[in-house]
């Protein structure tokens, strides 16, 4: 894999978030082993997330000659839908079945899917809603081999859970290299005169170019390639301004760049170059208003997508000597049309979406991707996720206990609610000494909705589709942050989860304000339930709990101590949580197994016993 420039290294690291994405084949997530990176990611210090084990056994729906290789039972299975380097394909193999089909219609790809875990494409590959739909529900990771993900309909992918992941950084310095390639080719005419030469003349006085030393270039889009083209342009002499709403000032400034409002980039510029993604608010920026406000004999330079360019306008303000000349690796169509008049034109330089075809890009994404596709397939921490919310690693690593602690709280409050499906508002809370601006809890409240929600549904619910499922079910999640005496330390004091207008199985959870509250806290790296109701206990949260809401007198634990010892029930802990002496009590058991009905119901008729529930973690 190519070295990324220090540049480029350093913005993987400040920009690339990790999430974790539990596994859909389990309810519980991923164990806590599944937060460690893995070393080779490690190495690449790329972002993570994470999505599941196998969920089905895999099948091969592999077509000769690419991928002859036999299906593995029990793999995943990846289809590659199109050309991937070999060090990624070496590196999916070592972990899935590989279905390597090129150049697949969309009726064949949607015959296919449903028999994949993951799908990895590039930028020729339509992942429409159709698609995830075609998938039942199996597909679990579309990996794009690339940046832009214009190609994917991200909500389609949201709702069905599925995550996206795309290999941000191997192909930056390709296509700022390209697009400077083609700035220079088309200053000095360099394919036109290549043309006309080959063609048996010797045209010198045609094609006189335009030098780019002091010449003005505006970037639009100052990302990961806009930087790197700005450097390299100012290595040419060029005076380099910049258009982005969401750059840093300082970032520019620290290579030479000055950040100008899209006014002063349009009428200021001799070269303007595109390298924002292609999304509803960049569609056609470059239109017949913007080409108007130009300097006359402007040039353009797009490698970002073909869609931010009204291409109809561009050919008229062509015509029109606005633009004098234009360079084009992208196209809203690709391939476009054979007569297409903006191809065609003598002034318009062109690519077959090139910029990021060079064998170290290739060999970098390949491996960029499959890491990330695997990572996410297995469990573990994987690559950058593009429809779900990335999380800062030190962050993650941080959060890993509370992750936990916030599922099971989530599953444990529903499974208090007598009647689950009538759930309309969960309130949660979280503690902490910290300020409400410095706790990121986009991830907790995805696993409370997840503990919310799979117990009383068939619906799967993850990081990607969690707050997506709430809302189709009609599930308000609010939350409120308190800060509180403690240690800034830890990120969290405790977290609270209350469901509304409800009635409860276990009336004692239900506290003053009429909602059924449970709380928690992580002691020592391990969740435990620290109150229900009005009640303090204090439980490990693991196997399951008995709950059973007593008079306070002595014998309780004993009497039901010896009911679950006939039975071979081993107790795991036990804590008794109550109002004063001698009134009521709350008894919190965990067990490992789980009791038999006989054995609850003989729980249910010890006499100081006034109700209880039994209750998985
Ligand atoms: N031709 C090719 O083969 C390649 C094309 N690309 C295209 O280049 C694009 C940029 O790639 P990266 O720099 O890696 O992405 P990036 O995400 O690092 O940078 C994109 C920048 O565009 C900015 N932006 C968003 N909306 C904007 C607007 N309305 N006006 C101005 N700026 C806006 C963003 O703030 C961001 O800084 C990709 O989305 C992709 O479409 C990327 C690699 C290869
Ligand atoms: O990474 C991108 O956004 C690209 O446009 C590269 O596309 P490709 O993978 O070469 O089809």
């Amino acid at each position: 894999m190519a070295a990324p420039s220090p540049t480029t290294a350093a913005a993987a690291i400040t920009t690339h978030h990790r999430v974790l994405l539990p596994a859909r084949a389990s309810l519980s997530p991923a164990p806590s082993s599944a937060l460690r990176i893995p070393a080779r990611a490690a190495r690449a210090n790329r972002g993570r997330i994470c999505v599941s084990a196998p969920a089905a056994p895999a099948a091969s729906t592999a077509s000769p000659p690419a991928s002859a290789a036999v299906a593995v039972e029990g793999k995943p299975t990846v289809l590659v839908a199109e050309k991937l380097g070999a060090a990624g394909l070496a590196l999916l193999r070592e972990f899935a079945n590989v279905d390597c089909s090129y150049g697949l219609s969309p009726e064949e790809l949607r015959a296919k899917i449903s028999l994949c875990d993951a799908l990895i494409v590039r930028s020729g590959t339509k992942v429409g809603r159709d698609v995830f739909e075609a998938s039942g529900g199996r597909l679990r990771v579309v990996g794009r081999a690339g940046v832009g993900i214009d190609n994917v309909d991200l909500a389609a992918a949201t709702e069905h859970g599925c995550l996206v992941v795309n290999a941000p950084t191997a192909n930056t310095v390709a296509a700022a290299e390209h697009g400077i390639a083609l700035m220079c080719a088309m200053a000095r005419n360099v394919a036109q005169a290549d043309a006309s030469l080959k063609a048996g003349k010797w045209a010198r006085t045609k094609y006189v170019g335009v030098s780019l030393v002091g010449k003005t270039l505006a970037i639009l889009g100052f990302g990961k390639v806009g930087s790197e083209v700005a450097r390299r342009a100012k290595g040419l002499g060029m005076h380099v301004i910049a258009h982005d709403p969401y750059a840093s000032a300082d970032r520019a400034r620290a290579i030479g760049v000055d950040l100008v409002s899209m006014e002063e980039a349009m009428t200021t510029a001799d070269f303007i170059s595109l390298h924002m993604p292609l999304t509803p608010s960049t569609n056609k920026m470059l239109n017949d208003e913007a080409f108007a406000k130009m300097k006359k004999g402007v040039r353009i330079i797009n490698v970002a997508r073909g869609g931010v360019i009204d291409e109809d306008a561009l050919v008229r303000a062509l015509d029109a000597g606005i633009v004098a000349q234009a360079a084009l690796d992208v196209f809203t169509k690709e391939p476009p049309a054979a007569d297409s008049k903006l191809v065609l034109h003598e002034n318009v330089t062109v690519t077959p979406h090139l910029g990021a075809s060079t064998v170290e890009a290739q060999e970098g994404v390949a491996i960029e991707i499959a890491e990330a596709v695997t990572g996410a397939l297995k469990g573990e921490l994987a690559a950058s996720a593009v429809n779900a919310p990335m999380v800062p690693a030190e962050v993650l690593s941080e959060l890993a206990p509370y992750v936990v602690l916030a599922e099971k709280l989530g599953r444990l409050a529903v499974q208090l609610v007598a009647g689950g499906g009538g759930i309309k508002s969960v309130k949660v809370t979280y503690a902490s000494a910290r300020a409400p601006d410095d706790l990121d809890t986009r991830l907790l409240r995805a696993m409370i909705t997840k503990g919310v929600i799979e117990p009383i549904s068939d619906v799967f619910v993850n990081l990607v589709n969690a707050d997506f499922t709430a809302k189709q079910r009609g599930i308000r999640v609010s939350e409120e942050k308190i800060v509180m005496d403690g240690s800034p330390e830890t990120p969290l004091e405790y977290i609270q989860v209350q469901i509304a207008n409800v009635e409860s199985k276990f009336p004692s959870a239900i506290c003053d304000s009429g909602f059924v509250t449970v709380e928690g806290r992580v002691k020592d790296g391990i969740p435990h339930l620290t109150k229900v109701g009005a009640f303090e206990v204090d439980v490990s949260m693991e196997g399951s709990l008995i709950l059973c809401r007593q008079v306070d007198q002595p014998g309780m634990i004993g009497s039901v101590g010896s009911v679950l010892g006939e039975e071979n029930v081993n107790v795991s802990f036990m804590s008794v949580g109550r109002i004063a002496p001698r009134k009521t009590a709350i008894m919190a058991i965990g067990v490992d197994e789980e009791p038999s009905k006989t054995t609850l119901t003989k729980i249910g008729e010890i006499p100081a016993i006034e109700e209880f529930v039994f209750l998985k973690l």
